[in-house]
């Protein structure tokens, strides 16, 4: 049998850049990179977990905008990750991070200096071809 886990997750954007975080060593795939956010809980929507747990993360509200294509990655036999990504903005608040342990801004051409979680490179690889049309200001 295999479980299905939905997690959003928030392509936050600014001034033409991305912003990606790192998973620090207390944490399941410690040290990849991936987009803030989490699992979704029973009786919330894709959308409200991803305000809460931006703001249990990083501490910022967001303003959600349209969802982008699914990534489904299975770490585990019998256990697949399905991410559900979101452009998102900052609505308020600075970047405090209170799970992981780096942050960074990264431009179109800087999209692959870091190392992603698996899940995620679709994702990676979606915005960069499409960077233009979803990532304006
Ligand atoms: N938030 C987030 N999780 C991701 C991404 N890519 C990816 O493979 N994952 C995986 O999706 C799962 C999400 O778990 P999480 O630990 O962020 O979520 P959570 O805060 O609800 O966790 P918990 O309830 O287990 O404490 C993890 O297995 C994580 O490794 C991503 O870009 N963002």
């Amino acid at each position: 049998m295999n479980k299905i886990i939905p997690v959003s997750c928030a392509v936050i954007f600014f001034q033409d850049k991305i912003l990606a975080v790192r998973r620090s060593p207390q944490m399941p795939l410690a040290g990849f990179w991936e987009f803030p956010g989490g699992k979704v809980e029973k009786a919330e929507s894709a959308q409200q977990c991803l305000q809460r747990e931006i703001l249990e993360e990083l501490n910022l509200k967001i303003q959600i905008g349209n969802e982008l294509p699914l990534s489904e990655h299975s770490y585990i036999e019998g256990i697949t990750i399905q991410l559900i990504p979101f452009l998102a903005q900052i609505n308020s608040g600075e970047i405090t991070l209170l799970e992981h342990d780096k942050y960074l801004w990264l431009g179109v051409n800087e999209l692959f200096e870091v190392n992603w979680a698996i899940a995620d490179i679709p994702i990676v690889q979606y915005l960069k071809e499409n960077w233009t049309e979803l990532i304006t200001d």
